[in-house]
């Protein structure tokens, strides 16, 4: 999963101690990338050094963010996509400070900036001329008026296709899926076909012990494990409480530890009065195993110990239609790049 700033917090010293919580993890967390937005090279370069203390294992540029606060702050976020030339000098600047890989999220295009082959330019022009060699791919285009982000990552339609297309047209580079990818079982899906990596979001966060239970034995081979809801929170609550304010400024705090495990219980029954007592639990609770000791005894025993979860019904192999829709091969006519 990517680690988000705001941006590049770095044009007024007022910002510094806030920036210092907010790029601090422990080391459970490890792998973990950061993710720089911005528009402005001096700052990009500053971002990076000072991510450098903290030892991220990425450094990522969003070039996906339709968000009026991002793209109505100049060529920011998903704009960025429509100035190759300037991220491809942004992604040289992040490596030149860093000396972990750089990565690009991006968007398969921007208002009517959406063909496959504007696409491919993007990623031919960053990535000859930076050292960019994996880009993570939110497979819908956004659209910068009219919309909401929430709407934005829902109404235009996912074209997965053109991520196949871009690892079958760039074999040298690397290619992370995202977008609408909602089980273990797509997430397999997803690699079958081609994929190098996939991204899930919403739905690690939404449905958290659907998803994310059996990640390391379907996904990643381990031998299959019989852990329960209780027993996680159990680890997890040891973990919390040592990491409580350990990033100074009082950070993380109670509230930042438990809110990661709000949908652990997503569609169970008494989920929703658990998550309301939880949020009273907040005004008084100084730890996470208080605020659990409180708030637990009201899920009902067979959730919290039952190993095993009730699987939704599969969607189908959402990835069904992709070899029709495959777009015509990339072909690369410098001179006429795009947008260059
Ligand atoms: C609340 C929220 C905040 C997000 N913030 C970022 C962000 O800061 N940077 C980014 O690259 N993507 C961000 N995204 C987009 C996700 O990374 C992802 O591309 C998108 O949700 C589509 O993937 P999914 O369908 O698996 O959720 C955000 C998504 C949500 C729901």
């Amino acid at each position: 999963m990517l680690g988000f700033t705001r941006r590049c917090l770095l044009q007024k010293p007022l910002y510094f101690r806030r920036v210092i919580w907010f790029l601090e993890f422990t080391p459970e967390q490890h792998p973990i990338a950061l993710q720089i937005g911005g528009n402005n090279l001096e700052n990009i370069a500053k971002a990076t050094q000072l991510a450098n203390a903290y030892g991220y294992d990425e450094i990522n540029l969003n070039c996906g963010c339709p968000s009026p606060r991002v793209v109505g702050h100049g060529c920011f976020g998903v704009r960025l996509m429509l100035d190759p030339k300037f991220v491809g000098e942004a992604m040289s600047v992040i490596a030149a400070n860093t000396n972990v890989p750089v990565t690009v999220k991006c968007r398969i295009g921007v208002d009517d900036y959406d063909s496959y082959n504007e696409l491919c330019d993007f990623i031919y022009k960053v990535s000859s001329t930076s050292p960019t060699k994996h880009f993570i791919i939110h497979s819908r285009k956004a659209l910068l008026n009219g919309i909401s982000p929430a709407e934005n990552r829902s109404i235009p339609p996912l074209k997965y296709e053109f991520y196949y297309g871009l690892v079958r047209d760039f074999p040298d580079l690397t290619f992370t899926i995202n977008g609408g990818i909602n089980s273990v079982e797509e997430v397999n899906g997803a690699l079958k076909k081609g994929a190098h990596g996939v991204m899930v979001g919403r739905a690690a966060y939404h449905n958290t012990w659907q998803v994310l239970r059996n990640v390391d034995s379907e996904v990643y081979g381990d031998p299959p494990s019989d852990l329960t809801r209780r027993q996680v929170l159990e680890k997890y609550t040891e973990y919390a409480d040592s990491a409580l304010g350990k990033h100074g400024n009082n950070r993380p705090n109670v509230r930042d530890l438990v809110k990661p495990l709000l949908n652990l219980f997503h569609s169970e029954p008494r989920n929703a009065v658990w998550k309301r007592n939880v949020d009273a639990a907040f005004f008084h609770c100084t730890t996470v195993k208080q605020v659990l000791e409180e708030t637990l005894p009201i899920i009902p025993d067979y959730v919290l110990d039952s190993p095993a979860s009730r699987v939704p019904p599969s969607r189908g192999d959402i990835f069904a239609d992709v070899d029709d829709l495959m777009p015509s091969p990339y072909k690369l006519n410098e001179p006429e790049l795009q947008y260059a």
